[in-house]
């Protein structure tokens, strides 16, 4: 038997997705239809018009269209749509479990009720499971653009539904809102007992990584493509496993790296760092998690074995229970082996 190529077995292998934002997934085609059926006009005359303003130069020229369009989240039943058009994508490129972003202060900033939000959500992560096996979590996100004394009234407000919200995390804007602006919010966090995460080191510099560690408390970086720049931080992190999230589409989209070719991506590989792949938000960037795969193949022509790396520090890198985690090593393991490969790792 001739074992595939490297981009197949990718493509095919069974994976975790940890860091997409659920807001993120909402395609041209759901954003015109959730408007029609809200009776909300979009500025944009149609998909087309839409899709030509995703030219982003930063992240900010990002969030703004990001934060207009989730105008057209309204209803239980809209939140539910867009999981689970979100997991269909995700079934199709063999994503196995996500542990998806959501940012509730986007919503409840719009008179939306936090329910609508958590419940419409929970409904496609119900029918996900159902109809194509995926198992998810919830991570809330605060915005960092905001005070945060503002976030803690986020966080007073949801602690009610805390056993449905599995960690907590920190987005938006990252340059000039650092880490260190949420040591209490993210200290109750912890008090909660819930796992914390942090977007750091996208455009932001190595040491906010650090802020994030040291003073957030963060179990996964966000990001972390700029901890190259640093050696001490790249240092650490992989001295203490520390996963990071990488989004590859994400990062030349929105110019962190001017191609892909210029991604820290194999650097970071290189020296030992527990690399994950994801989408973060697919619908802006030009692809779910395999098109990720597809784009870094073609600038990087990675081996197999660091295929099954990437695959398998998605599951190590998860929030989700020991044995669930062994279950689905253990799948990668059997898919591997199928193919006739020994990735020579793990
Ligand atoms: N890439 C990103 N960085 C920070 N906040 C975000 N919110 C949605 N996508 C984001
Ligand atoms: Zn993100």
């Amino acid at each position: 038997m001739t074992a595939p190529d490297p981009l197949t077995l990718a493509l095919g292998m069974p994976k975790a997705e940890l860091h997409v934002h659920i807001e993120g997934t909402l395609e041209p085609e759901l954003a015109f239809a959730l408007a029609r059926r809200n009776g909300i006009t979009l500025p944009y005359a149609d998909e087309a018009a839409l899709k030509a303003a995703y030219a982003f130069d930063s992240l900010q020229s990002f969030l703004d269209l990001y934060y207009a369009c989730a105008d057209v989240l309204r209803t239980r039943e809209d939140f539910y749509d867009l999981m689970l058009a979100y997991l269909k994508r995700a079934a199709a490129d063999k994503v196995i479990h996500v542990e998806v972003f959501f940012d509730p202060q986007t919503h409840t900033a719009r008179g939306i009720p936090f329910t609508t939000v958590l419940e419409g959500l929970e409904d496609g992560l119900a029918e996900g499971l159902a109809r194509y096996g995926i198992s998810g979590r919830l991570i809330l996100c605060f915005l960092r653009h905001l005070p945060e004394e503002e976030c803690l009234a986020t966080l007073a407000e949801v602690e009610p539904w805390l056993e449905r919200i599995h960690g907590f995390g920190l987005d938006s804007s990252e340059k000039g809102h650092p880490p260190s602006k949420f040591v209490r919010l993210f200290a109750r966090c912890r008090e909660l007992g819930k796992p914390v995460v942090a977007h750091a080191g996208e455009e932001g510099p190595p040491a906010y990584i650090t802020e994030a560690l040291d003073l957030l408390g963060a179990q996964r970086i966000d990001h972390g493509v700029r901890a190259v720049e640093d050696e001490a931080v790249l240092a650490r992190l992989v001295r203490e496993g520390i996963p990071l999230t990488v989004c590859p589409l994400s990062n030349t989209r929105l110019c962190v790296f001017a191609r892909m070719s210029e991604h820290t991506l194999p650097r970071l590989l290189a020296a030992g760092a527990r690399v994950t792949l994801n989408s973060d938000d697919p619908a802006y960037f030009g692809g779910y998690l395999n098109d990720n795969i597809r784009a870094v193949q073609e600038a990087f022509h990675f081996d197999a074995a660091t295929w099954y790396r990437l695959a398998r520090n998605s599951f190590e890198a998860s929030f989700a229970k020991a044995t669930e985690k062994a279950g689905w090593i253990a799948r990668l393991d059997k898919y591997f082996a199928a193919a006739g490969v020994s990735p020579g790792c793990g």
